[in-house]
């Protein structure tokens, strides 16, 4: 059915201004004012704004790790994703070494397909480099629309590459047409810090972050810019934390490497104190790399200002405190990794950075979604308020007050990290290719109704929008 959204305020990444969404068959067919409102639904979205969906570029959903699964699965966090303001997801497709990678593709397929209620794609994850991985990497990009590959340095005998794979990678990724992603703390070093700490007793959540210090982070980063620049490649780096990683970005961007760098709503709000939280309730907030003191947080918010960042992802990979993160109880390093944060990560940015007046009402817009789209191969169809692309539409009222707590969540797992924080704004409806999934803030979705989406190759324009669905 036609679908008039009426007396909003449009926010792009490049504009702010009034006028009236004309929706037919999945896409924004007009923008203006005085349209035909014979047989169209009207939705009246005065004192709102209009936002593109935003985009999280970075989800675990039903992953396995750390001796377990990621509680939030397709279904319930993409439900929690469209509650938040996300109209699209790119989840992380874990491989294994030796096996064909199309079998870890189908599995992620298998898990989604029926389940998600907002559209998504694949990142996959390249754990070696070989002639038998270079011959299936032409279908995975041309046939699954698959641009992006993840390459860990972290994570010792369980994800972890070494130099030689990430450079390949590099190199076969610019030869390609992909962008490679990285988890960028140096693994090594970790391990042995780790074990030193377990060595003195040193098992309490904090050590999880006092054996990840800052500086490991920013080798690994400036490591990877590097490798980056030599190979002419690109690189995206996921979850910066830190002074010294946004340094290492930012003295790589200014020698013209294509270094891209995400931060995660986590790192701009939480800090490292949240990790000694008595009764080992500091488990709820390990992640790597970990929390920080708190002065890395201005540093991550400028260089969002700046540009040295460009993204916000979720790093969404949320595990229950009752059976999940206690499998840690004696040893923090047995604490599953990761965190319940895809609901929340659009409104923390609005709240604390356009209501803070830290950044605007439009970068807001690129940040979520305007530049992960076209980061990803997702723009022009996605990412952006104009004719001809997909109706994925976020109707957000700028004023609302509320309080963000597990209560009220919609994610699965059994707490919220950002349990009392007060937020100001909140997402009212959203549509997903001019469906409502969101409703005047329930859910009315379909399970499964999202659909796989294909991305071009880095750096290209989309040159068929058609052509990024499955078939
Ligand atoms: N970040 C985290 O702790 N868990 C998810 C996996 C990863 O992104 O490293
Ligand atoms: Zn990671
Ligand atoms: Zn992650």
């Amino acid at each position: 059915m036609r679908k008039i959204i009426k007396n909003g305020t449009i926010v792009t990444a490049a504009d702010t201004y009034q006028a009236d969404l004309l929706i037919e068959d999945e896409k924004i067919a007009m923008i203006g004012q005085g349209f035909d409102e014979t047989s169209a639904e009207i939705v009246d979205a005065s004192g709102r704004y209009i936002f593109p969906g935003a985009i999280d570029p970075h989800t675990h959903l039903e992953m396995p790790f750390g001796g377990t699964v990621s509680k939030d699965d397709f279904e319930t966090g993409t439900i929690a994703a469209a509650y938040g303001g996300t109209t699209t997801v790119i989840d992380f497709c874990l491989t294994d070494k030796g096996k064909p990678l199309q079998n870890s593709i189908d599995q992620w397929h298998a898990k989604s397909q029926d389940k998600s209620v907002i559209d998504y794609s694949f990142h996959l994850m390249i754990s070696e480099m070989n002639e038998r991985v270079l011959d299936q990497l032409p279908s995975v990009i041309e046939d699954e629309g698959i641009t992006s590959f993840k390459v860990f340095m972290a994570y010792k005998n369980v994800f972890q590459s070494d130099d030689g794979t990430l450079f390949k990678t590099l190199e076969q990724a610019k030869n390609l047409g992909a962008l490679v992603m990285v988890h960028a703390e140096n693994g090594d070093v970790i391990d042995h810090l780790v074990k030193k700490a377990l060595d003195a007793g040193q098992t309490d959540p904090i050590y999880h972050a006092l054996t990840r210090p800052p500086e490991v982070e920013g080798e690994a980063t400036n490591r990877a810019a590097e490798l980056t620049g030599l190979a002419d490649s690109q690189l995206y780096v996921v979850h910066v934390t830190c002074e010294q990683a946004v340094s290492a970005i930012a003295a790589a961007r200014k020698k013209g490497y294509n270094v891209i760098g995400e931060t995660c709503p986590q790192y701009l709000v939480l800090d490292q104190s949240y990790l000694e939280k008595p009764d080992f309730e500091g488990a709820k907030y390990v992640w790597s790399p970990p929390l920080r003191e708190k002065h890395h947080q201005e540093v991550l918010w400028n260089a969002l200002k700046t540009g040295d960042l460009q993204t916000l992802g979720s790093d969404q990979c949320s595990f229950d405190f009752k059976g999940q993160k206690d499998l840690g109880k004696d040893d923090f390093t047995k604490i599953p990794n990761g965190g319940p944060i895809i609901e929340d990560r659009v409104s923390i940015l609005f709240s604390e950075g356009v209501k803070k007046g830290r950044i605007s009402l439009n970068e807001f817009v690129d940040i979520t979604s305007t530049k992960i789209a076209k980061t990803f191969g997702l723009f022009p169809q996605k990412g952006t308020i104009s004719v001809g692309a997909d109706a994925d539409i976020v109707i957000f009222d700028p004023d609302v007050e509320r309080t963000i707590s597990v209560e009220t969540s919609h994610m699965a797992a059994d707490y919220n990290p950002f349990e009392g924080m007060q937020v100001t704004g909140q997402t009212v409806s959203v549509l997903s290719r001019g469906e409502f999934v969101i409703k005047d803030q329930q859910f009315v979705g379909k399970i499964g109704s999202g659909r796989y989406v294909k991305r071009s190759k880095f750096g290209s324009p989309t040159s068929s929008q058609e052509k990024l669905y499955q078939k």
